[in-house]
């Protein structure tokens, strides 16, 4: 064997993947004791890629929301750990759970949860004056551009329609650039073209903002803007997608019976 000298040495490759955005090893969810107990998540360990889109798919029951609950901080875990970049979630207190939810996650919900007297410009804010920050940042108008309601901005949630409520809903989450977004069932609630805007947007936030988007759904159209789908069945992990398309995560989600036409 020949030493090479490191310069000869071919460059790596400049698609290595990063640094995972956050870590679950082992996550376990029990609900109840005895003959009551119901074991929501069992022993799933999972990297969620940083600057990536991944989607979460299961039958109903399967522990898609305990899953999402656990990673986002909302819920402790029975066995098991998350780490958010460097952070293991199960040494925080109360207290700091709650800043590094207000600081480091973004949340997105079925429901949009916009406050009604404030504007959307105003919404898109609100995080930023909880903390206590500027909102006058550059990435501010960044976002707002991002959103596409240049002429919306200053209307009230009443005033407009469901897919665009959830892209201010979106530009909120994305206001204090948290590490991870979580969207549960973002989609849910709109039709299949403001759903469209709403997962365009969400990829946006991904490809052109850096962001690290994770999403519950039940739609494999929506699964399909996803760069990976992760699937769930019993509380386990037992199967994931990488560049899905529609079709494959129908038929994986047929193959769980859980999808009949
Ligand atoms: N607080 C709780 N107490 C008891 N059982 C619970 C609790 N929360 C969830 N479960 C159970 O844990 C399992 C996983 O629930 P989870 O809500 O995570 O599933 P899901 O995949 O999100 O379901 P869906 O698609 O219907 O929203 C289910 O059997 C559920 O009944």
């Amino acid at each position: 064997m020949t030493n090479t000298p490191l310069a000869e040495l071919p460059a790596p490759p400049t698609t290595a993947p990063l640094e995972p955005a956050l870590r679950a090893r082992g996550l376990t969810k029990v609900h109840g004791t005895g003959d009551t107990a119901v074991t929501a998540l069992d022993a799933v360990s999972v990297d969620i890629a940083a600057g990536r889109f991944t989607a979460v798919m299961g039958p109903s029951g399967s522990g898609k929301s305990t899953l999402m609950h656990l990673l986002a901080g909302l819920d402790t875990p029975t066995e098991g750990t998350v780490t958010l970049g460097d952070t293991r979630l199960d040494t925080l207190g109360d207290s700091q759970l709650t800043r590094l939810r207000r600081d480091r996650i973004g949340f997105v919900f079925q429901s949009f949860n916009l406050l009604p007297t404030l504007t959307a410009r105003e919404n898109i804010v609100l995080p930023l004056r909880l903390a206590g920050q500027r909102t006058d940042d550059p990435w501010i108008d960044e976002v707002t551009d991002a959103v596409g309601l240049r002429d919306r901005l200053d209307h009230r949630p009443a005033e407009l329609s469901g897919g665009q409520r959830q892209r201010v809903a979106i530009a909120r989450a994305l206001a204090t650039r948290p590490d991870v977004i979580f969207g549960d069932e973002p989609t849910g609630n709109l039709d299949s073209s403001s759903g469209a805007d709403v997962l365009a947007f969400l990829s946006r936030a991904v490809r052109e903002l850096g962001q690290t988007v994770v999403m519950v759904t039940h739609d494999p159209v929506a699964a399909a803007w996803a760069d990976t789908v992760l699937f769930l069945a019993d509380g386990r992990l037992v199967d994931r997608i990488t560049n899905p398309t529609a079709d494959q995560v129908l038929d994986r989600m047929k193959a769980f019976g859980e999808v009949t036409a």
